[in-house]
């Protein structure tokens, strides 16, 4: 059985992908489309949670963060932040 994903593992796995440069990864096409453009991604799925929260249910909520908290390693992955680097400020 597959351990469930979690904010950690989903890192380690977005990292492996950029380190390998794999052009088939969303991931990787992301990152490499740079930081305005995955700073326009974040704006638009933040916006999405929002819209979800208030008008939608629970399950499009959940949904649209974890979309958000993919987009938003992508973006650490980009300024080459780790984890630590955001842990540290909790
Ligand atoms: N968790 C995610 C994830 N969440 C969101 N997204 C992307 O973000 C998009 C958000 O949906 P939208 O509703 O905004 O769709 P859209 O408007 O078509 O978005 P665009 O693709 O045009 O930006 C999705 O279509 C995915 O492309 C994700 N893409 C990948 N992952 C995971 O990342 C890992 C690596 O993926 P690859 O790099 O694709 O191999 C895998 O475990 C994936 O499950």
């Amino acid at each position: 059985m597959t351990a469930p994903k979690t904010f950690d593992t989903l890192f380690a796995e977005l990292t492996a992908k950029v380190a390998e440069g794999d052009p088939s990864s969303s991931t990787v096409v992301r990152v490499r489309a740079g930081v305005h453009e995955i700073g326009k991604k974040i704006v638009e799925e933040a916006a999405e949670v929002w819209m979800a929260a208030e008008f939608q249910t629970r399950d499009d909520a959940a949904l649209e963060i974890s979309q958000l908290l993919y987009h938003l390693q992508v973006l650490m992955l980009a300024l080459d932040l780790d984890l630590e680097d955001v842990y540290d400020r909790l």
